[in-house]
C-alpha cells in the first residue's frame, strides 16, 4: 500500500520559560492509502501535539526537525496560505472536544458555506445540497443545516462536526480523541460513521488518536504506541493487542478494563509510576524508570528500532542492540 503521509524523525517542541518541552521527539511512521492508523498512549505522551503539528501548528509549538511528507509535499514547509488551501480539502482534522468546535453564532449551513467559499466554491445552492445529503447520510435530519450548534444535542453536534470536517472529501482525516467524552452507544455510532466515510470513499485514510487501545481494536488497521514523545511500537492492530512487544504496550493492555475477547485472560492492573518530565527527559529509554524489564543499558542508551514481525517494529533494548553484543 502506498503511503499518503510519511513522517520522518519529526521533532515538535514547546517553548516555555523553563526550557523546551520535547513533546514529539524524533517520531517516524507512515499512513497508507485506505487504512485507519491508530495512535495510542497515555495522556501527555504527545498524541495531540503530533497530529496538530501537521496542520494547526502555532506558537508556542515549534518544529525542531524532521519532515512530514503528505502527497509529495512537506507539511512542515507549507506557507500559511498553502496550509489554509489543503485544510478541509486534502487534510482535515476533527478536533478533541469536537462537540464545541463549531462556531455557536452561525447556523450549520453558514459555517459550511464560509468554509466552502474560502476554498473557491461559488454555488451556494450546490454546497447546501451536498450538506443536506451528507447530514442524511449520517442519520441526521437535513433541517440540522438550518440550526445553530447550540440547538443540537451533544451526539448530534458530534455528527454535524464530522460532516463539516469531511464535506470536501479530504484524503486524510485526523480524528483526535473524538470519542473520549461520549457514552458507549454514541462512541459506536462515531466509529461506524468513520467506517462509512471510508467505505463511501469520502475519506481515503484516517488517523485515529485515542488513549484507549480498546477502541483501536475496533477500528484501526495498524497502531502506533507513543510513550513520552517517542515511538514505542508500531504494528498491525491484532498483533499489538494479542502479542505486544514493548513492555509499555503490554502494561497499557493490562490496564484496560476490557478489550473485547482478547482481554478475557488478562488481569486488570494500572501502570506503576508516572510519566517522565518532557522538559528534561532521561538520556536512555524514556520508559526505563517504569519498566519492569529495565536493564543497565536502558538508562544510558536510547533504544534503536527493531523488527519483531511482518510490519511490526519496536524501540526496546530487549530486542537487540548493546545487550546482545
Ligand atoms: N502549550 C503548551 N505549552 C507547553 N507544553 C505543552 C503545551 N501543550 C502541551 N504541552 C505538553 O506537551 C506534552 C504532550 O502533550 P499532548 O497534549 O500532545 O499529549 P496527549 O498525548 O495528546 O495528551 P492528552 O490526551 O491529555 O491531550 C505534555 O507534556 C504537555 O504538558
Amino acid at each position: 500500500m502506498t503511503a499518503i503521509l510519511d513522517v520522518r524523525n519529526l521533532k515538535v517542541y514547546y517553548r516555555t520559560p523553563m526550557g523546551f518541552v520535547k513533546a514529539v521527539d524524533g517520531v517516524s511512521f507512515d499512513v497508507r492509502k485506505g487504512e485507519v492508523f491508530g495512535i495510542a498512549g497515555e495522556s501527555g505522551c504527545g498524541k495531540s501535539t503530533l497530529v496538530h503539528s501537521l496542520i494547526l501548528r502555532k506558537p508556542p509549538m515549534i518544529h525542531m526537525g524532521g519532515e512530514a511528507i503528505f502527497k509529495g509535499r512537506d507539511l512542515m514547509k507549507l506557507s500559511k496560505e498553502e496550509e489554509r488551501k489543503i485544510k478541509y480539502t486534502e487534510l482535515s482534522i476533527i478536533p478533541q472536544y469536537a462537540m464545541n468546535a463549531l462556531n455557536p453564532t452561525k447556523k450549520i449551513k453558514d459555517i459550511v458555506w464560509d468554509l466552502a467559499r474560502e476554498h473557491g466554491a461559488e454555488d451556494r445552492e450546490e454546497v447546501e445540497k451536498l450538506l443536506r445529503e451528507r447530514l442524511r447520510m449520517v442519520k441526521l435530519s437535513d433541517k440540522v443545516a438550518d440550526m445553530y450548534p447550540v440547538e443540537l444535542s451533544g451526539g448530534m453536534r458530534q455528527r454535524a462536526t464530522m460532516v463539516v470536517s469531511t464535506l470536501m472529501n479530504p484524503d486524510l482525516l485526523i480524528a483526535d480523541e473524538i470519542t473520549s467524552a461520549l457514552d458507549v452507544t454514541t462512541q459506536r455510532v462515531v466509529l461506524e460513521l468513520l467506517h462509512y466515510f471510508m467505505k463511501e470513499g469520502i475519506v481515503k485514510s484516517i488517523i485515529f488518536v485515542t488513549h484507549d487501545l480498546a477502541l483501536l481494536d475496533k477500528i484501526a488497521d495498524r497502531v502506533m504506541v507513543l510513550y513520552a514523545g517517542k515511538v514505542a511500537e508500531i504494528g498491525p492492530t491484532e498483533e499489538i493487542i494479542d502479542s505486544p512487544a514493548h513492555p509499555y504496550t503490554s502494561l497499557l493492555i493490562e490496564s484496560l478494563p476490557k478489550i473485547g475477547v482478547h482481554y478475557k485472560r488478562a488481569k486488570l492492573k494500572g501502570i506503576p509510576g508516572t510519566p517522565i518530565s518532557l522538559l528534561n527527559p532521561p538520556k536512555g529509554c524514556r520508559f526505563y524508570p517504569r519498566c519492569p524489564y529495565a536493564m543497565e543499558v536502558c538508562q544510558r542508551v536510547e533504544p534503536g528500532v527493531f523488527s519483531v514481525g511482518d510490519d511490526h517494529i519496536v524501540a526496546c533494548h530487549l530486542y537487540g542492540g548493546e545487550k546482545n553484543e
